[in-house]
C-alpha cells in the first residue's frame, strides 16, 4: 500500500496557494543500526501550526525519526530540517525553539521535581536567571505537578515522571514541541490533560508533533498524521483527507446478507457480513453500481450508507497485506 497524501505537492495548491511553510522537514531519511533498518527513505512534512500524530506500531521507526528530528542522532542518509535549520549540524540555533519530551529524559532521581526543573531551567538559553523560579512553577502547575514539586523524583509514578518530562519541555514558549509517545503510563485523567495541554499549544500556534500507537489518541488531538509501518511513512496529510480516503466502504443494511454477498463477489466486489448486513468495499466500484446489482439479484435493501470508517480501520486498511481486505479480487 503506499497511499500518500503530501503535504503542500497537490498541484492545484502549487498553481494558487503559497507552500506552507514547514516547521520540520526530512528528504530521504535513512537510519541503519547494523543489519536493522529502523527508517528508511522518509519523507516527512510537519506544516507550521498543525498538530502531526506520528502513527505507527512498535518499531516502525517513529523514535528514531523523532530523535533524528531532534539532531540526538545522525542520519545514515538523509536530509533534516527543522525551522529551515539543518539538523543536527544548525542544532544550536534549532533547538531552542523546540521543547521535546523523548525518551528517557535524564532527570536525578535524589532531587525533587522542582529542583529538576530548575536545574533544567538554568541550562535553557531563553530563561534569565531572575525568571526561573516563576517559570518553573508555572510549568509545574502546567502539567499538574505543583503539589508534588518537592517530592524526590524516585517516587514518582510513570505518569508523573512523563509529566516532568512535559513540564521540562514548556519550561519557555516555543514554536514547536515534540512529544514522544506522550501519554504511555497515564491514567486517563492524565490522558485528558495532555490532550488539554496539546490543544492550548495548537491555538497559541504552536507545531506540535506527536508520536502514539493510540488511534483514537491521534484521532481526537490531531490536525496532520504520518502513518509509519516498517520505517517508511506510507500515508500523511491532514486528518480529513486521510479520514475522507479511508471512506470507500457502503454499509447495507439487509436480511438476505448472504446473498448480497455471493452477488457482489460474482461481480467482483469484495464485502463482508456485518450484524445487521454487508459492509460493501468501494474502491473499485460506485455505491449506484452495488445497489443495482444486488436489487437485481433480488436482495432487499433495507437501508444503504457510506460509512465514515475511523483512523482505526484506515490504519488496519494501510498496514494489513492487501489480500486481507474483505476478500477483494475473489471471484
Ligand atoms: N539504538 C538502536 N540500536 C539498534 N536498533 C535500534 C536502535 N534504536 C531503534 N532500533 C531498532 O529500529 C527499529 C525502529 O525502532 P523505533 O524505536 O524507532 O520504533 P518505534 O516506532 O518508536 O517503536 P515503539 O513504538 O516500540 O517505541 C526497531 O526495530 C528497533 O529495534
Amino acid at each position: 500500500m503506499t497511499t500518500t497524501f503530501e503535504a503542500g505537492t497537490d498541484a492545484s495548491q502549487e498553481a494558487s496557494a503559497p507552500a506552507v511553510p514547514m516547521a520540520a522537514r526530512t528528504r530521504g531519511l535513512r537510519k541503519v543500526y547494523g543489519r536493522t533498518v529502523a527508517v528508511d527513505h522518509v519523507d516527512l512534512d510537519v506544516p507550521e501550526g498543525a498538530v502531526l500524530g506520528m502513527l505507527g506500531p512498535n518499531g516502525s521507526g517513529k523514535t528514531t525519526t523523532i530523535r533524528m528530528l531532534l539532531g540526538l542522532v545522525r542520519p545514515t542518509e538523509g536530509e533534516v530540517e527543522l525551522f529551515g535549520r539543518k539538523m543536527p549540524d544548525e542544532a544550536a540555533h534549532a533547538l531552542p525553539d523546540v521543547g521535546a519530551l523523548v525518551e528517557g529524559p535524564g532527570f536525578h532521581p535524589f532531587l525533587s521535581g522542582r529542583e529538576n526543573l530548575l536545574r533544567v531551567a538554568a541550562a535553557e538559553p531563553r530563561l534569565a536567571s531572575a525568571g526561573i523560579p516563576g517559570a518553573v512553577d508555572a510549568a509545574l502547575e502546567r502539567v499538574g505537578l505543583t503539589d508534588a514539586a518537592t517530592r524526590r523524583y524516585k517516587g514518582y509514578s510513570l505518569g508523573m515522571k512523563q509529566r516532568m518530562g512535559l513540564a521540562s519541555a514548556l519550561l519557555v514558549p516555543r514554536r514547536m514541541v515534540v512529544l514522544d509517545e506522550p501519554t504511555n503510563g497515564l491514567d486517563p485523567a492524565g490522558t485528558r490533560e495532555i490532550r488539554r495541554i496539546i490543544a492550548e499549544l495548537h491555538a497559541d500556534g504552536v507545531t506540535v508533533l506527536v508520536s502514539s500507537h493510540l488511534l483514537a489518541e491521534v484521532e481526537a488531538t490531531c490536525t496532520h498524521v504520518a502513518v509509519l509501518q516498517s520505517g517508511n511513512v506510507i500515508a500523511q496529510g491532514e486528518l480529513s483527507e486521510l479520514l475522507e480516503s479511508g471512506n470507500a466502504a457502503l454499509l447495507v443494511r439487509t436480511p438476505d446478507a448472504e446473498l448480497a454477498v455471493e452477488t457482489l463477489r460474482e461481480n467482483r466486489i469484495g464485502s463482508r457480513l456485518t450484524p445487521d448486513g454487508v459492509r460493501v468495499d468501494l474502491t473499485a466500484a460506485e455505491a449506484p453500481d452495488v445497489l443495482r446489482h444486488l436489487v437485481t439479484a433480488g436482495v432487499a435493501v433495507h437501508e444503504a450508507a457510506r460509512a465514515r470508517t475511523g483512523l482505526e480501520d484506515l490504519f488496519a486498511r494501510l498496514t494489513q497485506p492487501e489480500s486481507t481486505v474483505d476478500g477483494e479480487g475473489e471471484s
